[in-house]
C-alpha cells in the first residue's frame, strides 16, 4: 500500500509524524507586528513552590470595571441587586463605582451609605483617576460611610507615557504622587472620624510598565501615604490588557513582593483581565507568588473579555478542601442575579456554573460517573458514614453538583453519545430500579435505536415511558397496549416434598383463563403453567431489591429467560416478592411474543 506522508512524500508504509517531518509552512498571518512578551530575571523564583492554602482577599468590581464594560451599564435598580447579591455571597471589598463619572454612579454610592445597605465589616471603594475635581468629588460620595477606600490610578506603561500623557517617567510618577496627596488632603477636609479611610493605588497596564519604574512609582505613592502598622496601603497591579503567560506575570509579582521596601504593610493585589484566556491561572499564580488579594468579577464580567472570574477562582479553591469564604451553594441564583444585572447570558459551558458543565451526554463518561456514585454510596455505608462525609471521588465530575445548588437530574442525558450506563443511571435515579447489568445492555440498545432513528436528546420523562411500554405493559404501565398474558391473582401451595403448585388466574389472548403448575419454587412452577398455553420458558438469571424502605416498600423484581429460543429480560414491581417475580416472567413472556 502506499500512502502521503504529511511532509508530502509517496511512501511503503505510514510514517509518524515528527518535529522532522511536519510542515513548517508560513500562515501568513501578520506575526511581524507582534513582539515577544520580556521575561523577568528570577532565576531563584519560589512561587512554583508554593501552595494556596487560604483564601486571599476579594474585591468585587463588578460595579466598576464590570459595569463600565457594559453595553447598558446597571440601573441604580440592578447596580442595587448586584450589591445586595455581593453582600449576601460574603464578599468584604466592593468597589461600588467611579463616582465623579456622573450623577448615576455619585447617587448609587450615596444611596447605599444613606440607606445602611453597607454591613459594618463591608468596605466599600471607589475608583478616580489622579485629577483634582474628580477626587473631590469621588471623596465628598464617601461622607458617612463606616469603611471606604479610595482607589487612585494612573496609566505607568511606556505607550500610556508617550501617547496619553505625554511625559516623562518622572513627570508620570509625579501624577500618582500628586493624586495621593490630594486623596489624603480631601479625605482629611470632607470625611468624618465615622468612616475608616483607606488608600489604593494601581499602576495601570502594571503588565507593560517596566518593573523598576512600577517598583519607582508605588514607593514614591507609599512615601506619601507612609504606610506602617494598622494603615496599610494596597498596592493593586493590574494586567489591563493580558499580554503574558501566567508564569511570567507570577515572575513579576515575586519581583514586586521581595523589591517593596514596606512590603509587610502593603496588601499586594492581583487584578488581571482575561485577554489572553488565561486570567484565572494568572491570578492563582500570582497569589502563590504573594499577591494578598484578588479583584475580579463575577463569572468574569468586565472590559472586552472580561476580570478575571471572581466565581471560578472562588470554586478552584472549594474544590481543592479550601474555603473560598464566599458563599456559592446557590451558583443558579447568583448566576441569574448577575445575568439581570448585566444583561448578559451566561455561557453554558462556563465552569461551575453552566447549563451543561455537570452533565454527560456520552457513554463510557456516563459509565464512570454512575460506577462513581455506586462506590461512593458503598464506601460511606462500609464506612458507616453518609456519601456526604466522605471525600467526593466521582470521575468527571470535579465537585459535587450538590454544593452549588444542582441536582443530580441533569448529570446524565441521554443521546446517541450515550451508553448503557447513562440510561442506568436515570433509571436508578429516578425510578429506584437498578437494573442488572446484562438487562441494561438490552434496554440501552432499545433506546441507541430510538436515538439513532429521531436525533437529538432523549429526555428522562421519554426514557421512562420507552421502558414501561417495553416491560411493563401492564398494569403499571402508561397504558395497557399489548400483552398476551396478563395475570389477576395467583395462588401458591408446597406441599410435603417442597414441590411448589401454583394457580394463577390470568387472562391470555383476552380470554380470561386459570394456569396451573409445579416446580422447585413459584417461578418454575409458573414456567410449568405456561407450558400449557404453548410457551416453553427457562430461568436464566434472577435478581431482585427493594425500591424504598418501611412497611409498604416495592420490591423489583428481574427475570432473564430463554423463551421459544429467545433470550430476553423481564421486570415485576409489587409489594410482594413473589408477585413482583411472577410479574416479571410475564413481563417475559409478553416481550417474547410481541
Ligand atoms: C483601566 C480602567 O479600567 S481605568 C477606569 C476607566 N473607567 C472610566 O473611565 C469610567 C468613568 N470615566 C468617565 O466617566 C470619564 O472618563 C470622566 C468623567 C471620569 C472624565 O472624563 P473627561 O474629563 O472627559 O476626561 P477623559 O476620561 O476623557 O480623560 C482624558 C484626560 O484625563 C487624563 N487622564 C486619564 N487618566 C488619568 C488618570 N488616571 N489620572 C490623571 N489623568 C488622567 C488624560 O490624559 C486626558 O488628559 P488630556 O485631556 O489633558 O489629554
Ligand atoms: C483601574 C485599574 C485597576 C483597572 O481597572 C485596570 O487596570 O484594569
Amino acid at each position: 500500500m502506499t500512502t502521503v506522508n504529511p511532509a508530502g512524500n509517496s511512501v511503503g508504509h505510514p510514517t509518524p509524524i515528527t518535529n522532522a517531518t511536519r510542515s513548517q509552512k508560513p500562515s501568513g498571518m501578520p506575526v511581524h507586528k507582534y513582539g515577544g512578551y520580556e521575561a523577568v530575571d528570577i532565576p531563584d523564583r519560589t512561587w512554583p513552590d508554593n501552595r494556596i492554602t487560604v483564601a486571599p482577599r476579594w474585591l468585587s468590581t463588578d460595579l466598576r470595571d464590570g459595569n463600565q464594560a457594559l453595553i447598558d451599564p446597571m440601573s441604580p435598580a440592578r447596580k442595587r441587586e448586584m450589591f445586595d447579591l455581593l453582600v449576601k455571597m460574603g464578599y468584604k471589598e466592593i468597589e461600588v463605582g467611579f463616582p465623579s463619572s456622573g450623577e448615576t454612579d455619585f447617587a448609587f454610592v450615596r444611596s447605599i451609605i444613606e440607606e445602611g445597605a453597607i454591613p459594618e465589616d463591608v468596605t466599600i471603594s471607589v475608583l478616580t483617576q489622579a485629577r483634582e475635581e474628580l477626587i473631590e468629588r469621588t471623596v465628598e460620595s464617601l461622607v458617612g460611610a463606616r469603611r471606604a477606600t479610595v482607589h487612585l490610578y494612573n496609566a505607568t506603561a511606556p505607550t500610556f507615557r508617550r501617547v496619553v500623557f505625554r511625559g516623562s517617567r518622572e513627570e508620570v510618577k509625579q501624577i500618582a504622587v500628586d493624586g495621593t496627596r490630594l486623596v489624603m488632603e480631601y479625605a482629611e477636609k470632607i470625611l468624618g472620624p465615622e468612616t475608616v479611610f483607606g488608600y489604593q493605588y494601581s499602576p495601570e497596564i502594571f503588565t507593560d510598565t517596566e518593573l523598576d519604574f512600577a517598583l519607582e512609582v508605588c514607593e514614591a505613592v507609599c512615601d506619601v501615604w507612609q504606610p506602617e502598622e494598622g494603615r496599610e496601603i494596597i498596592l493593586n497591579l493590574p494586567a489591563t490588557v493580558e499580554r503574558s503567560t501566567p508564569s511570567t506575570h507570577a515572575d513579576r509579582f515575586e519581583w514586586m513582593s521581595r523589591h517593596l521596601t514596606r512590603r509587610e504593610f502593603v496588601c499586594l493585589s492581583v487584578h488581571p483581565h482575561n485577554d489572553r484566556g488565561t486570567a484565572v491561572a494568572a491570578a492563582e499564580l500570582a497569589v502563590m507568588a504573594g499577591a494578598d488579594r484578588v479583584e475580579g468579577c463575577l463569572f468574569g464580567q468586565g472590559e472586552r473579555t472580561g476580570n478575571v472570574d471572581l466565581v471560578t477562582l472562588g470554586m478552584n479553591l472549594f474544590s481543592q478542601g479550601v474555603d473560598p469564604q464566599i458563599d456559592f451553594s446557590q451558583i443558579d441564583e447568583i448566576r441569574r442575579t448577575s445575568e439581570y444585572c448585566n444583561q448578559m447570558e451566561i455561557h453554558p459551558r462556563h465552569p461551575y456554573a453552566g447549563d451543561l458543565v455537570y452533565t454527560a451526554f456520552s457513554g463510557s463518561h456516563q459509565d464512570a460517573i454512575k460506577k462513581g456514585f455506586d462506590a461512593m454510596e458503598r464506601d460511606a455505608a462500609a464506612r458507616g458514614k453518609t456519601v456526604d462525609d466522605i471525600e467526593w471521588a466521582v470521575p468527571y465530575l470535579p465537585i459535587d453538583p450538590k454544593d452549588v445548588g444542582r441536582s443530580y437530574e441533569a448529570v446524565i442525558r441521554v443521546n446517541s453519545q450515550s451508553g448503557k450506563g447513562g440510561i442506568a443511571y436515570v433509571l436508578k435515579n429516578d425510578h429506584k430500579l437498578d437494573l442488572p447489568r446484562r438487562m441494561q445492555i438490552e434496554f440501552s440498545r432499545i433506546i441507541q435505536a430510538r436515538t439513532d432513528a429521531e436525533g437529538g436528546e432523549i429526555t428522562p420523562a421519554q426514557i421512562w415511558s420507552t421502558f414501561q411500554d417495553e416491560y411493563l405493559p401492564s398494569p403499571e404501565g402508561a397504558a395497557n397496549r399489548w400483552g398476551r398474558v396478563q395475570i389477576r391473582s395467583g395462588q401458591t401451595t408446597t406441599d410435603t416434598d417442597a414441590k411448589d403448585t401454583l394457580t394463577v388466574e390470568a387472562t391470555v389472548d383476552g380470554v380470561d383463563t386459570v394456569l396451573s403448575g409445579t416446580g422447585n419454587g413459584p417461578i418454575s412452577a409458573f414456567f410449568d403453567a405456561l407450558q400449557a398455553i404453548g410457551i416453553d420458558a427457562r430461568l436464566l438469571d434472577y435478581t431482585e431489591h427493594t425500591m424504598s424502605e418501611g412497611a409498604s416498600a416495592q420490591a423489583a423484581s428481574y427475570i432473564e429467560c430463554a423463551i421459544d429460543g429467545k433470550v430476553l429480560w423481564g421486570i415485576g414491581i409489587d409489594a410482594n416478592t413473589t408477585r413482583a417475580s411472577l410479574k416479571a416472567v410475564v413481563s417475559a413472556v409478553n416481550r417474547a411474543a410481541r
